[in-house]
Parts: C-alpha cells; sequence; structure tokens
C-alpha cells in the first residue's frame, strides 16, 4: 500500500506500532510521520528509524493517508476537533482507544469519514503483535483487506465485531502487561532459589514464548499440553496444585473481568 502513513501521539503504542511497521519493510521510513506534544519522544524516532516528526497534529492529517489517533482516549475529542476539517479526503482514520467506539467518533468527525477501530498490543515492535479490527460503512472491502495486511506485517490481525473490542483490549491489549508479570514472578522465583537474574529471565521468557507457540502451532488443548507436562508423581504437578490452591485461574479471569468493565466505563 503505497500510502503516507500519520501517527498523531507517540507515546508507548505509537512507537511500538511504527518500529513494527518499519522493521517488517511494510513500508518505507520516509512515508511515515508522527507527531507528539513534545519532542521528546520525536526526536528518539527520528534518529532510530528515519522517520517525520513533527510538533504539529495538522501537518499529519493534512499529508497522511492513514492516521493513527494514538492519544490516549480522553483526548480524542480535542485531537478530533482539532484535525476533523483539514483531513485528506479519503484519508482512513485508525482509532486505537481502549473504549471508544467508532459511532462517538463518528459524531466527533460530525460527517462521513472512512473509520477504523483497532486493539494492537505493544510485541507489534518485535512482529509478534495481536491485533482486532472493526469498521465502519465507509471502508470498502478492498481496504478492509488492505488495514488487515498493514497490521499482519507486524504480528497477527482479525475482525471482530465491534462490541468485543473491550473484551479484545482485555485479552490481547493488555495481557502482556499480565504475561510480564507472571515472567517477572517465575524469574524471582528462580533467583530465589539461586539462578543468576539474566539466565532467569532468558529462561522464564524462553519457556512462555515455547507455551505461547504451543497452543498456537500445534491445535492442542492447553488443558492436554499442561497434562503432557506434568508427569506422575512428579515435580509438575506439585506446583500446578499450589497455583490451584492459590487461586491462578480465578486471579487471571477477575483481573481481565477488571480490565474490561473498565474500557466498558471508558466509553460512557
Ligand atoms: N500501551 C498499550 O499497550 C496500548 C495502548 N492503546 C491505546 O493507545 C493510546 C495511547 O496509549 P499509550 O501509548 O499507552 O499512551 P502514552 O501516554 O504512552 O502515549 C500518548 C502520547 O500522546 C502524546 N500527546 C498528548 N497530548 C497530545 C496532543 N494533543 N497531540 C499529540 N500528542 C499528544 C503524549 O505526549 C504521549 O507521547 C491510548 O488510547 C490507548 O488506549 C491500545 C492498545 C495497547
Ligand atoms: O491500558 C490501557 O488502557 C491500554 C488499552 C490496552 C492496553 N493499554
Amino acid at each position: 500500500m503505497a500510502r503516507e502513513i500519520g501517527f498523531i501521539g507517540c507515546g508507548n503504542m505509537a512507537k511500538a506500532m511504527i518500529g513494527g511497521i518499519v522493521g517488517s519493510g511494510y513500508t518505507h521510513a520516509t512515508r511515515v510521520y508522527a507527531s507528539n506534544r513534545s519532542m521528546g519522544s520525536l526526536e528518539e524516532m527520528k534518529e532510530r528509524f528515519g522517520i517525520h516528526v513533527t510538533t504539529d497534529n495538522a501537518e499529519i492529517a493534512r499529508k497522511c493517508d492513514i492516521v493513527f489517533l494514538s492519544v490516549t482516549p480522553d483526548l480524542y475529542e480535542k485531537v478530533i476537533g482539532d484535525i476533523k476539517d483539514i483531513v485528506k479526503e479519503n484519508a482512513i482514520m485508525i482509532m486505537i482507544a481502549a473504549g471508544q467506539t467508532i459511532e462517538q467518533n463518528e459524531k466527533r468527525f460530525g460527517r462521513k469519514v472512512k473509520l477504523a477501530r483497532a486493539m494492537p498490543n505493544t510485541p507489534v515492535l518485535v512482529g509478534e503483535g495481536m491485533t482486532a479490527l472493526s469498521v465502519n460503512n465507509e471502508i470498502t472491502k478492498d481496504e478492509k483487506h488492505e488495514l488487515k495486511e498493514l497490521f499482519e506485517s507486524f504480528g497477527k490481525a482479525e475482525y471482530v465485531e465491534e462490541q468485543l473490542m473491550d473484551v479484545v483490549s482485555g485479552v490481547s491489549g493488555s495481557s502482556p502487561a499480565y504475561a510480564y508479570m507472571f515472567i517477572e514472578a517465575l524469574a524471582d522465583g528462580a533467583v530465589l532459589h539461586g539462578l543468576p537474574r539474566q539466565q532467569a529471565y532468558t529462561f522464564a521468557s524462553q519457556a512462555v514464548l515455547g507455551a505461547a507457540k504451543m497452543v498456537l502451532e500445534t491445535g492442542i488443548h492447553p488443558g492436554e499440553l499442561k497434562d503432557q507436562v506434568c508427569s506422575p508423581g512428579g515435580s509438575t504437578i506439585e506446583a500446578v496444585a499450589s497455583l490451584e490452591a492459590n487461586g491462578l485461574r480465578s486471579a487471571v479471569i477477575r483481573g481481565l473481568s477488571a480490565a474490561i468493565e473498565k474500557s466498558k466505563r471508558m466509553t460512557e
């Protein structure tokens, strides 16, 4: 897709997506633009990736064919108000904010505009992102396909019903944070028992990466894969029993529900 791609708001999520898009070779850095309130993170991105940077959101709106709104949800109203009259006629606006609906944003533009809602996650930086997508009626079938290709350049991407976006936000948008907590806890436990810190992170993360890959690539149910690790009378089942007694699954389900509920409240 030979289009100019812009990011309004260059924080954690935008930086990961810029790294993913440029790193995958999906587009050349000279076709990528980013604006931010201050220059700090922009200088870093310019130096690292060679993209164009500015503190003027209007510049992105005027130049780009695909515009990511990557500011926090509370700023959507203001930022859309500032750019709505200058975005290019056929530009596709991609909204990545938790809890912000397509309908709310259509109203903010106050006219027909091509809108996509996306829920990516930060592993897009290393080509292993997971993005959910929904679009409004102004986006054509070909554009839907192009958008999926864009997001697939840095991971997996799937269309979902828009009402499931809050669930997706909790299960894949936020879940890298829970996974890092799990990895950190594993590593802390290993350090407690004498493994050097750096090795503890490597061993814990590679085991989690491998386990995730097993689920995705073998198609075997996670419960069965777990059973394959638990040798009869062995050490793993001791850990499984202890984790169950301490409510691991319940803690995860309740944590996820908290994220989903918060995301729903952010729509109101
Ligand atoms: N961090 C994540 O893993 C994910 C974040 N998101 C969504 O991405 C959006 C951004 O989140 P983060 O990157 O985490 O936040 P962040 O705080 O790291 O980034 C926001 C950036 O916007 C800039 N900014 C503030 N006011 C601005 C303005 N008026 N014009 C231009 N830039 C402005 C800030 O300086 C900051 O660099 C949010 O809407 C969030 O819901 C979605 C999926 C995952
Ligand atoms: O914490 C947040 O609100 C965003 C949405 C998903 C990940 N980060």
